[in-house]
């Protein structure tokens, strides 16, 4: 069983759009509404392709019960926290060559015991769980601490932790030692503090997050891939796709890692390959078995480090 914890979901909306003219009249090409946060991907990822998943989820006002009715479709095991605020939605354009441009709301203002309510929640629904999956930014009212004091909180029951946020929230949590953290490109240079051009460049920052307390560190790089380091070795890793949205590649990503075991090369086969089916799908929409497929992947066991990880 995988447990994922979304702080703060969304309801998503993604709308197609021909070429985003700022202050212009645009008519959607298409538009889909489906539950959202990185931990419910996670979770919507996981149950697609056979796995069973939990996803504990804060959900107030009408926007939270929309979210747990488009949840019901997702044979995914659902634990609610009621809170008093309703649930954020979330706007992605995407252009006709993939390009995306997010708008994220801050999300609900969650008070310190609808806040010690899903801690509680979570922790009393881990007895059969493999891994704990913390992703996506933190509401307002939560500090920056709030998953590291999750991790500390289970640490005495050994289930092994991935976080997957951004911000003064990654770095806090690298600190607290989760096995697992899986930044993005911006979020592995914000938390180092400077920018990143090559896979060297990559490596060398990941070691420096694990330094500060990770175990491994599973880093995305859009159509470059992702690097994993963790203590067996490097492995850099590619798959080609058909890029239509990238919403939600990073999570499906992350799912395929532990899916397909949590370490190693071939976990970082199959993350990359259900990340470019992800992006291969319009919308936030997960891949199954059939869209990921036999895609071609490479994984390298050198990496080259000079070459350059921005597209
Ligand atoms: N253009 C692309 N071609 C192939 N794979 C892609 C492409 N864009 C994203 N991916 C896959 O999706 C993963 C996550 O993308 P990324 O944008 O780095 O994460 P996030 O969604 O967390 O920002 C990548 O590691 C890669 O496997
Ligand atoms: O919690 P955040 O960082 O605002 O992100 C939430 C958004 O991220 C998503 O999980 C998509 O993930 P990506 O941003 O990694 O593509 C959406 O479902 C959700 O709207």
């Amino acid at each position: 069983m995988f447990v994922t914890l979304t702080a703060n979901p969304s309801v998503d909306r993604t709308v197609e759009v021909d070429r985003i003219i700022r202050g212009g009249l645009h008519r959607a090409t298409g538009a889909r509404v489906q539950p959202g946060g990185k931990g419910i991907n996670v979770a919507r990822a996981l149950v697609r392709n056979g796995f069973k998943a939990r996803a504990v989820v804060p959900a107030g006002g009408p926007e939270g019960d929309q979210l747990i009715t488009l949840l019901r479709d997702y044979n995914i095991d659902v634990v609610r926290v009621r809170t008093a605020e309703p649930v954020r939605s979330n706007v992605s354009l995407v252009e006709p060559d993939a390009t995306v441009t997010k708008v994220n709301e801050s999300g609900p203002h969650l008070s310190g015991r609808e806040l010690e309510a899903l801690c509680d929640a979570l922790l009393s629904h881990v007895d059969d769980a493999e891994w704990v999956v913390a992703a996506g930014s933190l509401p307002p009212g939560a500090g920056e601490d709030f998953y590291a004091e999750l991790i500390a909180r289970l640490a005495p029951t050994g289930v092994k932790v991935a976080v997957d946020t951004s911000g003064p929230a990654f770095r806090t949590s690298v600190k607290a030692g989760p096995a697992l953290v899986k930044p993005n490109l911006d979020e592995l240079e914000e938390a180092v503090g400077r920018p990143l051009d090559t896979v060297r460049d990559v490596v060398d920052a990941a070691q420096e997050v694990r330094a500060l307390g990770a175990g491994t560190v599973l880093a995305s790089l859009g159509g470059k891939g992702a690097v994993l380091v963790e203590d067996a070795g490097v492995w850099h890793a590619t798959a080609s796709a058909e890029p239509r949205s990238s919403v939600g590649a990073g999570d499906a990503m992350l799912a395929g890692f532990l899916a397909a075991g949590g370490s190693g090369p071939q976990a970082l086969a199959t993350a990359v390959a259900w990340g470019a089916a992800a992006v291969s799908l319009p919308g936030s929409t997960m891949p199954g078995p059939e869209d990921v497929g036999a895609r071609r992947v490479r994984v390298d066991p050198r990496p080259k480090w000079t070459e350059k990880v921005r597209e």
